[in-house]
């Protein structure tokens, strides 16, 4: 007697799910190759696939080899002109290349770009506080706008868009840094996505960190929000763009480990739920 495949949660065609893959993965034994082959599995579902993509570790290699030291305030590239330029060398030119050589290996499928293309991001500088005083995050940016278009003509017609996350800036002046769990946010409620997934090199929020013995299993968004003057670094915009996406009407956003082979499969085929996942 043949047993049936188990059935996935949720239907899968016509679904939107928005993965964003962080720099801390992409190096992680096979977790690249078991990523890109999730994501044709996905896309041959149905399922419109859009990948954000990290490059943060990458970013700080190529700093350290030209002399430069990587600093982060609030978990945010402070980033001078010098520093721009690496960033969008790397992201656009390293860690994208990769991604889109990996998910076009066995098929046609993947087209990679950024956010200046087709000025799909437009952000505005990023204003940060700290006890009452500006702090300087030189050329970060939020973005404001979202112009869709060029991404749901790739959508329909099949293919995996890839997405560096830089932005033109609102002024028009030049180019600003993203952090690319954030525009992996704003790029989901643009798109009504359906899940937000962010894979990352943790099995999800430590509510003790530095203690790694307990992950958060399930947060709203208010209780995500209330939580964020506790976190320190990368899960700072994280658990950010986790409570913009679900209060912009994205169902579900999830942070989850990335370094397991077929995570992708696991959250968005099979419909098993580890990490930490915030709700409305
Ligand atoms: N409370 C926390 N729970 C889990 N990870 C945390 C927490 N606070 C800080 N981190 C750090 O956040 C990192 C993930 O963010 P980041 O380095 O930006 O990854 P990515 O490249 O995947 O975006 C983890 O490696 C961990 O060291
Ligand atoms: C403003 C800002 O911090 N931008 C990030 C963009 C890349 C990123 O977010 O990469 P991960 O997802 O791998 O951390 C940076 O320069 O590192």
């Amino acid at each position: 007697m043949s047993t049936a495949p188990a059935a996935p949660a949720r239907p899968l065609a016509g679904r939107t799910v928005l993965i964003k893959c962080g720099g801390s993965v992409l190096d992680e034994g096979d977790a690249g190759r078991t990523f890109a082959e999730d994501v044709a599995e996905l896309a041959d579902a149905g399922t419109r696939v859009v990948v954000v993509h990290g490059g943060g570790p990458q970013i700080d290699t190529h700093l350290e080899r030209l002399g430069i030291q990587p600093v982060f305030r609030h978990g945010l590239r402070v980033t001078t002109p010098p520093t721009m330029e690496v960033v969008r060398m790397v992201l656009s030119g390293q860690v994208q290349r990769r991604l889109v050589g990996l998910l076009n290996r066995e098929r046609r499928l993947a087209v990679g770009l950024t956010g200046e293309d087709a000025r799909t991001f437009t952000a505005a500088d990023r204003q940060v506080f700290h006890g009452g005083q500006r702090v300087d995050l030189g050329l970060v940016g939020d973005i404001v706008d979202v112009d869709d278009r060029l991404l749901r003509t790739l959508l329909d017609a099949g293919l995996v868009p890839v997405v560096s996350s830089i932005a033109r800036s609102a002024d028009g002046s030049g180019v600003r840094n993203v952090n690319a769990d954030l525009a992996a946010a704003a790029l989901a409620a643009a798109l009504r996505a359906d899940t937000l997934l962010l894979l990352t090199d943790v099995a999800g929020l430590y509510p003790g960190q530095p203690d790694r013995g307990e992950v958060l299993d399930r947060l709203t968004a208010a209780e995500a929000d209330a939580l964020l003057p506790r976190l320190t670094g990368g899960m700072i915009p994280k658990v950010q763009a986790c409570s913009q996406a679900v209060r912009a009407g994205v169902a579900t956003a999830r942070i989850a480990d990335g370094r397991i082979p077929h995570a992708v499969r696991e959250h968005l085929l099979t419909g098993r739920r580890t990490g930490t996942t915030v709700s409305p």
